[in-house]
């Protein structure tokens, strides 16, 4: 049955790239591993519709992992999951209850890594630029991540290094 490991973090974090660094090491060590993204495809969604949005994120959530065959894999490594909605579309307490509920049969992870940014980094990486409004909401979907994290999770920098976080990954995924 396959490890399933979660990377979170707001956008521009550094997610997909420690996962293909990741997953690189893995297959070099003989693993096999899956890697999937959230969502699975583009979403149009509606960013002022928090509601919309979420039933959107999981459903596509859903149908992915009925895809999925855990037992065929060692690791099955995923940028984003249900966290992101709940980092990104909940914006207020009851919208959070709610959303928790929509993803009560979402799997678990059994392994967790956040990649910390301040949201102008963020802005700074996908923009160019600083956008007060965009970093301002991106600092609070980082306030929820950081409210959320489950147990044994793995809290990295997204500043320093590929190699030195990639090294702290292996450390993690070593401790069982
Ligand atoms: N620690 C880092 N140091 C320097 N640049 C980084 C770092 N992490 C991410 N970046 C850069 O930021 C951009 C977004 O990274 P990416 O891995 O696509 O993030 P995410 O998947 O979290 O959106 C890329 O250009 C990447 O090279
Ligand atoms: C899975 C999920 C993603 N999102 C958002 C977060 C990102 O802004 C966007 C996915 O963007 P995308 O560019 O595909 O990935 P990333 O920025 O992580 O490299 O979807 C939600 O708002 N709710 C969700 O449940």
């Amino acid at each position: 049955m396959a490890e399933y490991i979660v990377f979170e973090g707001i956008d521009g974090a550094g997610k997909s790239s420690l996962i293909e660094l990741l997953h690189d090491k893995l297959i070099n060590d003989g693993y096999n591993v899956l890697c999937i993204r959230e969502p699975s495809h583009e979403i149009l969604t509606n960013p002022n519709d928090d509601v919309i949005s979420t039933l959107e994120f999981a459903l596509d959530r859903m149908k992915q992992f009925k895809r999925i065959d855990f037992e065929a894999y060692d690791y099955v490594i995923s940028d984003r999951s249900f966290y992101s909605n709940i980092a990104y579309q909940g914006t207020s307490e009851s919208k959070i209850e709610w959303i928790v509920g929509v993803n009560s049969f979402a799997r678990r992870p059994d392994r967790f890594i956040f990649v910390d940014i301040a949201g102008d980094t963020s802005c700074k990486r996908e923009l160019g630029f600083v956008d007060p409004d965009m970093a301002l909401f991106l600092d609070c979907c980082r306030e929820r991540y950081l409210y959320l994290l489950p147990d044994n999770h793995l809290l990295l920098d997204g500043n320093v290094s590929f190699e030195d976080n990639l090294e702290r990954i292996m450390l993690y995924l070593l401790r069982g």
